[in-house]
């Protein structure tokens, strides 16, 4: 049995060697036990527990090419359509109980980029990047690990590639190549989950030209390598994590889950041969992360969809509270809540199943579907969450603390005043779902994630524009038109149209074993 149960991932974690870690101008010694941190290290407990939960098993846990066993599917590459769909629905269920990022998400999306990358700069060049990735999976799988998709650089002046900015470690970059492996340097930001990683795997942000070359860079580093120093970010809440004692159970925090950002910077960091998976391949970084967002992209709408479940729970259980939940305009609200789940789940889901299998046996979602839902996912959660803060009445914003109800000179005043009126609830139960609400619109990262993570809007679009075949929709209109009544043309573009199902997408000149 290779899975770690949370008790197992908690040692292992516990286990790393001291890493270099700021919050708030102090070093940071024992993550495990940092209160800012303390809802993150319960949010990837409760994910490995639950990995080792049978009632989980088929969600969570795979059969593995590699080793006996079952494995976590964050582990594992996506095979088929029924897989790609299976990992929205886990993530659409661990959102539900966790309300935020699995933390262990990006890690396999990142092998899902490597994987098909690998094999193709194998089979163009003649490397051996595909064998060297494979072990590594391997040993992840073996050791059940954590990993994280180490992408966005901190990119300095936008309108500068790589190579021209002042400061070369605005991108991770390669300063040494040698026998044994190779040396990096280099700043990649906004990091979820990356405190609690066994495994940073670093790929590149953005498509490079020749002169980027050294920006080329694909490898993985442990988390605690020598050379790394971690600063964990803000959040509005994060003060409030030190409240937590004695009676105080952390009510205004909104839930015991949440994750974590931090910037990483990488000082000359060794990483050996066989932990590397390019090192200068310039061409092929857009490749990588047409295969990587492909997974990355139809991962946000199942978590998004969870974690607008979670707010349809709570924002309906404060209607019922304060006795408004028949009224039909709330119904209203909470029916476009529940639609926006829907509708990023299910696209979700189209891009799983409207995918193609690569030749190295990966299963790649439906591009334009993936960045579609992508896309989908920086708009309409918003919607949702404006009608969550509308239900509530502002109380997410103007509550009064735990600490106050349960002051022994205030408490009762405070209780009477955010006492609902309904005998089935008190006023610390308006209060837990009031703070829930408030955690998912503004307390924590989790509308920043549904905006930027995994690429803002513009960088979905843009992907959705470049996946889009413009020219068969000009061909269909063409011929609707009467504009080209020639009738070779006429056949071909009724052929290709009923070929193609309808569908509108291409998938440029990445390579399909099977559709
Ligand atoms: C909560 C959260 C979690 C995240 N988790 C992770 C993670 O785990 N791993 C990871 O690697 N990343 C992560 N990210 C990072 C995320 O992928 C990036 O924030 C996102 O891709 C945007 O990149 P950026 O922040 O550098 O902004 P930019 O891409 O620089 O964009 C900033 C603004 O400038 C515009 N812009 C940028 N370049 C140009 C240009 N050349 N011309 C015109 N306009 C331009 C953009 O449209 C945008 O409005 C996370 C982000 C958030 C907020």
């Amino acid at each position: 049995m290779t899975l770690k149960n949370k008790e197992a991932f908690q040692k292992s974690i516990r286990d790393r060697k001291p890493m270099d870690v700021w919050f708030l101008g102090e070093k940071v010694d024992d993550l495990t036990k940092f209160p800012p941190l303390a809802a993150s290290f319960n949010a990837l407990s409760k994910v490995y527990e639950l990995t080792s939960d049978p009632a989980w098993a088929d969600l969570l846990t795979t059969d593995s090419d590699l080793i006996e066993g079952p494995v976590s599917i964050y582990t594992a590459p996506i095979r088929s359509a029924a897989e790609a769909n299976r990992k929205t629905q886990a993530a659409r269920a661990l959102a539900e109980v966790i309300g935020c990022c699995t933390h262990r998400c990006t890690g396999s999306e990142a092998f899902a980029g490597l994987g098909p990358c690998c094999y193709d700069m194998d089979q163009d060049l003649g490397t051996d990047y595909f064998k060297r990735f494979t072990n590594f999976m391997k040993y992840v799988q073996e050791n059940d690990l954590s990993c994280t998709a180490t992408v966005t650089d901190a990119k300095g002046l936008r309108t500068l590639s790589p190579h021209e900015q002042p400061d070369k470690d605005a991108y991770v970059h390669i300063d040494e190549y040698r026998e044994d492996g190779i040396v990096i340097s280099g700043i990649k930001v906004n990091q979820t989950g990356i405190l609690f990683a066994h495994e940073v795997v670093i790929v590149p942000t953005t498509a490079m030209k020749a002169e980027d070359k050294d920006f080329a860079v694909a490898c993985a580093i442990p988390a605690d390598a020598p050379g790394c120093t971690y600063v964990l970010g803000r959040t509005p809440q994060d003060k409030r994590f030190f409240e937590v004692e004695g009676d105080i159970e952390g009510i205004d925090l909104g839930k015991n889950f949440a994750d974590h950002q931090a910037f990483i910077y990488l000082d000359h960091v060794f990483v050996p041969k066989e932990r590397v998976f390019m090192a200068g391949e310039w061409k092929y970084a857009g490749r990588l992360l047409n295969y990587f967002t492909a997974v990355h992209r139809l991962t946000a709408g199942g978590c998004k969809s969870g974690g607008l479940c979670a707010l349809c729970g709570a924002t309906s259980l404060i209607a019922d509270m304060i006795g408004v939940n028949k009224a039909g305009h709330i119904k209203e609200k909470l029916g476009e809540m529940v639609i926006t789940a829907e509708t990023v789940y299910g696209l979700s889901m189209a891009a799983g199943s409207l995918g193609f299998k690569h030749p190295s046996g990966f299963w790649v979602p439906n591009p334009l579907m993936a960045h579609t839902c992508k896309y989908q996912c920086t708009w309409i959660p918003f919607n949702a969450v404006r009608f969550a803060r509308e239900i509530i009445a502002g109380t997410g914003e103007t509550a009064p603390s735990e600490i106050d109800m349960r002051h022994p000179v205030i408490g009762k005043i405070v209780q009477k005043e955010f006492n609902p009126g309904n005998p089935n609830y008190d006023a610390f139960d308006r209060l837990r779902a009031t703070r829930f609400v408030e955690h998912m619109a503004r307390g924590s990262n989790w509308t920043a994630m549904a905006l930027h993570g995994g690429g803002n809007p513009e960088a979905a679009r843009m992907m959705a524009i470049r996946f889009a075949d413009w020219k068969h929709m000009q061909d269909m209109v063409k011929v609707a038109t009467g504009m080209n009544k020639d009738p070779e043309f006429v056949q071909k573009t009724y052929e290709n149209i009923g070929q193609k199902k309808g569908a509108v997408d291409t998938l440029l000149d990445l390579p399909v074993a099977d559709k």
